[in-house]
């Protein structure tokens, strides 16, 4: 289990401040959701916390500075499902999910069937088995997705970074992808931070939800404090209505102009 904290975290782009001033705490074991507009920095933030781009403040897991990490110890730590993953010409299914293995594997040699095994148990749950052969650039979106999210969690990392894991899934696969992230989350003490833009969704999965906006942290907290319908239509320039299903979480409705919430009847 390994905690995560971002204290006063700045990322410039191209001389802009695209991130900046970002404090966060996550437990470990725990899932937190940056939500937020196109542009708000939530996937350079991911960025910096997997050591992708250079930041300053301080960035550290269990303590130890994300920065001092050489990028095989780094690898064992943190996984990645980055937004837009490049997809290798030539390499099968199989091939890239054992990607993930690389950081158990020796230099010069090559994986042992506990890393054959890991990965065929991933290709079984993430019902990948039957297009193991397939190369990754034959795949739909929703399959590559998933080999994608297959290879970060081969990585057996005790820290998971999803940036919009599921915009290419339909709506079962999504489920059965954000269930699998949070079984692993129970029952082996992952600690969990994603970028979604489906509010509805980042309520039911997240402990904690962060809004950021401009590079800047503008509220954070539970659904029930974040998804709110004045935050929403001040930083997303949104009409939406929000409510409440019978467990209690947040669903987050958008309303067309002239239709009141009314008429979309509802729960709350
Ligand atoms: N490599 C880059 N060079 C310069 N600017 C960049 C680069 N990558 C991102 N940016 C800029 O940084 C800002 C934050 O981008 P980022 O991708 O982090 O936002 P995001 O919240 O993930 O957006 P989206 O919801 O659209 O995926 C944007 O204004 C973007 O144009």
């Amino acid at each position: 289990m390994t905690a995560l904290t971002v204290d006063a975290v700045g990322v410039t782009l191209l001389e802009r401040r695209v991130v900046d001033g970002v404090s966060l705490a996550v437990p470990a074991g725990t899932w937190l959701t940056l939500v937020g507009p196109n542009g708000a920095g939530k996937s350079t933030l991911l960025r910096a916390v997997s050591g992708a781009v250079a930041f300053d403040g301080s960035i550290a897991f269990d303590g130890v500075e994300v920065a001092r990490l050489r990028s095989r110890d780094r690898a064992r730590l943190v996984a990645v499902v980055p937004q837009d993953p490049a997809r290798p010409e030539g390499m099968t299914v199989l091939d890239y999910v054992l990607l993930g293995r690389t950081p158990y594997i020796p230099y010069l040699g090559t994986e042992s069937a506990e890393d054959l095994a890991v990965a065929g148990e991933l290709l079984d749950t993430l019902e990948l088995r039957a297009l193991s052969g397939r190369l990754v650039t034959e795949l739909s979106g929703g399959e590559f997705q998933r080999t994608v999210l297959a290879r970060a969690l081969a990585q057996q990392a005790p820290v998971l970074l999803l940036d919009e894991p599921t915009s290419s899934l339909d709506l079962g696969h999504a489920q059965q992808v954000l269930e699998l992230v949070d079984e692993l989350r129970a029952s082996r003490g992952l600690t969990v931070v994603s970028a979604l833009h489906d509010l509805t969704t980042a309520g039911q999965f997240a402990d904690h939800l962060v809004l950021l906006v401009d590079g800047r942290v503008v509220a954070q907290g539970s659904a029930q404090e974040v998804l709110t319908e004045d935050l929403i239509s001040a930083h997303y320039g949104a009409r939406v209505r929000v409510l409440t299903d019978p467990q209690g979480g947040v669903v987050v409705v958008p309303l067309r102009p002239g239709r009141s919430a009314r008429d979309i009847g509802g729960v709350a």
